[in-house]
């Protein structure tokens, strides 16, 4: 077989590439083998050319090492949450007590990073474009799971102090809402409940170990924290003023009547899963404290003043004297709670006086402008989230992106559970508890001493949520 070995002035057409065509032979030197086998030698006769070609094969290696870098980055993060995820869910469902403290105690599992960054408040607005919603939502995943690698974040995040604060109220559906807002691609969202503005001991570590409690979060992406306590204590709305003036809040109100019995549902459940004290830690003044971070309402209010709340690790909390056997009080039914035996409503049993939302309200909107506040309907939350939802995203300014196909009515739990692309959620068993039996008779009448009191929250708020009178 002949071999054609074309040169670079036999080659037809007049391209810069000399394309040799030549058998293997042709490449030995005493050889005499079939010259079936062909090698295609392609060079390239303009240095221009080669140059361009040569740079063009750079980048692309460049790329390819840096996609490489990333992915491989990516999937430690995220074997590290599923990880972490799984051992929260097994955590969990172990114990109540547990899910208490995981959920009321602040999250102590943060992580810290080696860099320190300016603390600043990001203006809100959309995330880089080459941070792509999958992204976002697989990197919240990897930040917001209790236990993550230390030290370990993304590229080009930092930790932020929040733009946006849930602050109660208390029993409302705080924590069905920050894990609803987390679907959004452009929210973080703190891990636990910060307590940082309502617990002195909190507050005076100052604003960079608040920042510490919070995720990583992209350029654009919105920080949510929520401590329901927040609304109810005195020195928080200027506390929270003087951290960032322009912050937005986010209340979560419920029925008055139906939040009450809730949080006498959640005071007799911890009571239940705490050890008794021995009586005698009553009779001293400087007894070891009841109040634990996993049941912050079981201090009573302290009498007739609804306003001198205070969270339960606060220097000013309520002294021990006035309080009464946990136990003791929490084996009494909601009816004898709430109305006292002369048949007048105890407004100053706690689960009341909290549910007298005006009176907490009034002290917000002396620090805010009502415009910095939203007011969620928290029983629409429970029958429809996604209308609450689209308010919010647009309070927060941010592109619309939560929708029906984000949720599914769970039967057996009897709430709306979240759908994300990555996992199917329901919140935990604490969140929908069954509720005591209270007599109609006592409902009627704590609906009757509540009308008042939210017509006045109404008129505060510019907004009538159409509780029941009756
Ligand atoms: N989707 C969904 N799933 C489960 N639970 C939901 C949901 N949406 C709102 N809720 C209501 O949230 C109530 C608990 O409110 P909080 O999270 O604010 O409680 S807490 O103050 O943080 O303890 C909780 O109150 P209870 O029903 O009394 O347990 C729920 O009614």
């Amino acid at each position: 077989m002949t071999i054609k070995a074309w040169t670079r002035h036999e080659w037809p057409p007049q391209f810069p590439l000399d394309v040799l065509w030549m058998g293997r032979a042709g490449m030995r030197l005493s050889e005499a083998e079939s010259a079936s086998d062909c090698i295609l030698v392609v060079g390239v006769s303009r240095p221009k050319l080669a140059a361009a070609f040569l740079t063009v094969a750079l980048i692309s290696l460049f790329l390819t090492f840096h996609i490489l870098y990333d992915s491989a980055l990516y999937s430690l993060h995220a074997a590290a949450a599923a990880a972490a995820r799984e051992a929260v869910d097994s955590s969990s469902s172990s114990s109540s007590l547990d899910l208490l403290v995981l959920d009321n105690g602040i999250d102590d599992n943060s992580y810290e990073s080696n860099s320190i960054d300016a603390v600043a408040a990001a203006p809100f607005g959309t995330p880089p474009a080459a941070v792509t919603p999958s992204l976002q939502l697989q990197m919240a995943a990897a930040y917001n799971t209790a236990s993550p690698p230390a030290k370990a974040h993304f590229p080009k995040t930092s930790r932020q102090l929040p733009q946006a604060i849930i602050v109660g109220v208390r029993k409302c559906g705080t924590r069905a809402l920050l894990e609803m807002l987390f679907l959004h691609p452009q929210i973080q969202k703190a891990a636990g409940e910060v307590h940082f503005f309502d617990r002195d001991d909190n507050y005076s570590k100052g604003l960079e170990w608040y920042r510490k409690k919070m995720p990583y979060s992209f350029k654009g992406q919105v920080t949510i924290e929520k401590s329901p306590s927040y609304f109810v204590t005195p020195e928080v709305p200027e506390r929270i003023f003087a951290m960032n003036a322009s912050v937005r809040l986010l209340v979560i109100v419920r029925e008055p009547v139906t939040r009450a019995i809730s949080d006498y549902a959640q005071l007799r459940s911890h009571a239940s899963s705490t050890p008794s004290p021995p009586t005698s830690s009553f009779s001293s003044s400087s007894s070891s404290s009841s109040s634990s971070s996993s049941s912050p309402s079981m201090s009573p209010v302290s009498s007739n003043n609804v306003n001198s709340f205070q969270s339960p690790n606060s220097s000013t909390s309520t002294s021990l004297q006035q309080q009464q056997p946990q136990q003791q009080q929490q084996q009494r039914s909601f009816d004898e709670l709430a109305i006292r035996s002369d048949g007048t409503i105890n407004e100053s049993y706690r689960p009341i006086a909290i549910s007298i939302y005006h009176m907490h309200m009034y002290r917000w909107l002396e620090v805010f402008e009502r415009r910095q506040i939203l007011i969620v309907n928290g029983d629409q939350l429970i029958d429809d989230p996604v209308p609450q939802l689209k308010r919010i995203e647009s309070f927060l300014r941010l592109e619309s992106h939560i929708g029906r196909h984000n949720f599914y009515f769970n039967h057996t739990k009897g709430f709306y559970c979240m759908r994300s692309d990555s996992e199917e959620k329901c919140l935990k068993e604490s969140k929908g508890r069954r509720h005591p039996r209270v007599s109609p008779m006592v409902v009627s009448k704590l609906r009757r001493f509540f009308s008042e009191h939210n017509r006045k929250f109404y008129d505060l708020v510019g907004e009538d949520l159409g509780w029941p009178e009756e």
